[in-house]
């Protein structure tokens, strides 16, 4: 069996050496979305954090393409293929769409053409401030930022903070776009969990940062009851 893409093995990660996420389990292939579900405060951006170098490894591993990546460096985990859509979306107001893409540029960068098939929203509003930009299309821009390097796998935090259910909806499958053209395995943190499993492969829901419920999207849709008591705390880690 191929090794995954992700995989990250008992992981212990938190803040200042104290763990908020235990002995957590998961793992991305090539070209598969998975969603990271889970209420407030269960973890999972401290989650991503660490698997994108930003927080360091208390316990357990990180591997990409089996190789442990615990305790290497944000910047040259970004280098090896690792892309973070941060929460909040980090973009630069008196910047240009054009100028963040530019800015994004490596070498062995996508195509520009590429990126607006994928993005082809983002092509309307190329010379345009970030700053001027409606919410969706901010969106739009931080992950047309983080799709410029051609990342292997793409990390996605909260992709719909503030934005309106209905913009969601036309957001979220962008990830599904990205899987499919470019190959990359997706992570993404989503609250809107109908919406994420409507576009997911498979999920993992955490609380109180461990993991209690992971499964394939299209079985977990049909067992809300399940995921409503995975998110209330009160399910045992169950195998969809
Ligand atoms: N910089 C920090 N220092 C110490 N503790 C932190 C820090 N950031 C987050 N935490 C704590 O870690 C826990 C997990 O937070 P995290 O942000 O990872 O959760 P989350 O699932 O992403 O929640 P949300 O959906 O609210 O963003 C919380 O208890 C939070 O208070």
């Amino acid at each position: 069996m191929p090794e995954a893409l992700l995989r990250v093995e008992s992981l212990d990660a938190g803040y200042q050496g104290s763990p908020v996420v235990r002995d957590l389990s998961l793992h991305v292939d090539r070209g598969e979305v998975v969603a990271l579900l889970g209420p407030n405060g269960a973890g999972k951006t401290t989650t991503l954090g660490t698997i994108a170098g930003l927080l360091p490894c208390i316990g357990g591993a990180v591997k990409l393409d089996g190789e442990d990546i615990g305790g290497v460096r944000a910047y040259k985990l970004a280098r090896r293929g690792i892309s973070l859509v941060p929460e909040g979306r980090s973009l630069f107001f008196g910047l240009t769409v054009r100028e963040h893409l530019k800015l994004a540029e490596t070498k062995g960068s996508l195509q520009r053409d590429q990126l607006l098939e994928l993005l082809p929203e983002l092509s309307k509003c190329l010379d345009r401030k970030a700053g001027v930009l409606s919410g969706g299309e901010q969106q739009m821009l931080a992950v047309g930022r983080a799709l410029v390097s051609a990342p292997r796998l793409l990390l996605v935090d909260e992709m719909s903070l503030g934005l309106a259910p209905v913009i969601v909806e036309r957001l979220l499958p962008i990830l599904r776009r990205v899987a499919a053209d470019i190959g990359a395995g997706v992570l993404f943190v989503e609250q809107h969990v109908s919406l994420a499993l409507e576009v997911a492969d498979r999920a993992y829901v955490l609380s109180h940062g461990r993991l209690v419920l992971e499964g394939a999207a299209a079985d977990l849709r049909g067992r809300r009851e399940l995921l409503r008591s995975s998110y209330l705390g009160d399910a045992a880690v169950a195998a969809a």
